[in-house]
C-alpha cells in the first residue's frame, strides 16, 4: 500500500517536472522516445563516438531513445542490440533481447547473438531488427531458448545465420561500441508494464531509491558488469560509455576503465538533472587486448535462475 502511495506520488512529481522540463519538451517534438537522447547526443557531439555501419550494443535500452540515436548515427548498415530488463516496444531498427543483465545466462546470450556479426543488420533490402522476449516471471535471468528460436525464425528477418569472420578484429571481437544508461527507468518513460514487473525483478536490481550510498552501490554493480561485458566484446579501438552514480567508489572504476581505454573522460552533460548524482564516463579507444582485461568466465548458464 504504501509503495502504491510513493509510487502515485513520485509519478505526479515525475510529470509535473516533464512538463517544464525543455528536453523532455524537445524529446517529444522530435520523435524521441526520451529526453535521455539529448545527453547521448552531447556526448556524441564532443567525442564523436559513432560511424556508419558500427555494431553498437546499448545496456538497460528501454524505451528506446539512444538507440534511436544509434541508429541514425550508425545508418546505413549499423546494427544495434538493445537489452533490458523490462519488456519495451523496440525502436525502429533495432534488435533487442529482454533480460537481466546483471545475469551471466543473459549476458551469453547477448554474446552468442552478436557473434554472427550479419545477425540484426540491415541490408540494402531488408531491415532486419530481431526481438527475443524473455517471458520469464520470476526467474528474471532465464532465457526461453524455445521461444528465442522460434521468435528468430518466425520473424524471419535474419540476414544469415551463418558465422562469419567479417566485423571482427584480430582477437575476434565485434562490437564497436557500448552503452550502458543501466538504472531504474523514471515513471512513465517505459510501457506501463514495466510496473506489473516491479515486485519480482527490481527487488535486487538497481533500483534509485534517492539514498545515495545505495544508489551508488547498485550503480557500481551494473558499471561492473557492463565493463566486463565492454572488455569481452569491443574491439581494439573501441569506445565505452556509462552512466554511473557518483560515490565512493567510482575512482576504482574509473581506474579499471583506464586499464583498457585509452581515454576515459567523466561527464555530466547539460541535459542530465544538476540534482541527480548521475554522470557518465566516456572511455574511448579500447586499447589491444592485454592479459590484465582478458575475457570474463561468463558462460552460458541458461539453468542459472538467481539474480547474482
Ligand atoms: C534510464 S533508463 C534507460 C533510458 C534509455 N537510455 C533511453 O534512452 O531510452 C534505464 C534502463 O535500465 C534498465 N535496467 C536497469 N537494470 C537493469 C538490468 N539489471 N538489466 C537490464 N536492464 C536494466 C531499466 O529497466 C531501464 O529501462
Amino acid at each position: 500500500m504504501l509503495c502504491n502511495v510513493r509510487l502515485s506520488s513520485s509519478s505526479t512529481r515525475w510529470k509535473t517536472r516533464q512538463g517544464k522540463d525543455s528536453f523532455a519538451r524537445k524529446a517529444k517534438l522530435e520523435g524521441l522516445k526520451s529526453r535521455a537522447a539529448f545527453k547521448l547526443l552531447e556526448v556524441d557531439a564532443k567525442y564523436k563516438i559513432f560511424k556508419r555501419g558500427q555494431t553498437v550494443v546499448d545496456l538497460g535500452y528501454a524505451p528506446g531513445s539512444w538507440s534511436q540515436v544509434a541508429v541514425e548515427r550508425t545508418k546505413p548498415n549499423g546494427r544495434i542490440v538493445g537489452i533490458d530488463i523490462i519488456p519495451a516496444q523496440p525502436p525502429k531498427g533495432v534488435s533487442t533481447i529482454q533480460g537481466n543483465f546483471l545475469s551471466e545466462g543473459v549476458r551469453a546470450e547477448v554474446k552468442r547473438f552478436l557473434e554472427d556479426p550479419n545477425q540484426g543488420r540491415p541490408t540494402a533490402s531488408l531491415a532486419a531488427p530481431v526481438e527475443i522476449t524473455n517471458t520469464a516471471t520470476d526467474n528474471e535471468s532465464s532465457i526461453d531458448e524455445s521461444r528465442l528460436q522460434s521468435n528468430a525464425d518466425s520473424i524471419g528477418k535474419v540476414t544469415s545465420s551463418k558465422p562469419s569472420k567479417k566485423g571482427q578484429d584480430d582477437s575476434g571481437k565485434m562490437v564497436d561500441v557500448v552503452l550502458s544508461d543501466m538504472s531504474e527507468p523514471w515513471p512513465l518513460e517505459t510501457p506501463s508494464s514495466w510496473k506489473r514487473s516491479l515486485s519480482d525483478p527490481y527487488i535486487r536490481m538497481m533500483n534509485t531509491s534517492g539514498i545515495n550510498y545505495k544508489d551508488h552501490a547498485g550503480s557500481m554493480d551494473l558499471c561492473s558488469a557492463a565493463l566486463q561485458f565492454a572488455r569481452d566484446t569491443l574491439k581494439t579501438g573501441g569506445h565505452f560509455v556509462c552512466k554511473f552514480y557518483q560515490g565512493a567508489e567510482d575512482k576504482e572504476l574509473e581506474k579499471e576503465l583506464r586499464k583498457t581505454f585509452k581515454a576515459v573522460h567523466r561527464e555530466k552533460p547539460e541535459s542530465s538533472r544538476s540534482e541527480s548524482r548521475e554522470a557518465y564516463f566516456v572511455a574511448m579507444r579500447r586499447k589491444k587486448e592485454s592479459t590484465e582485461d582478458a575475457g570474463s568466465q561468463d558462460k552460458p548458464d541458461m539453468e542459472a535462475s538467481k539474480i547474482e
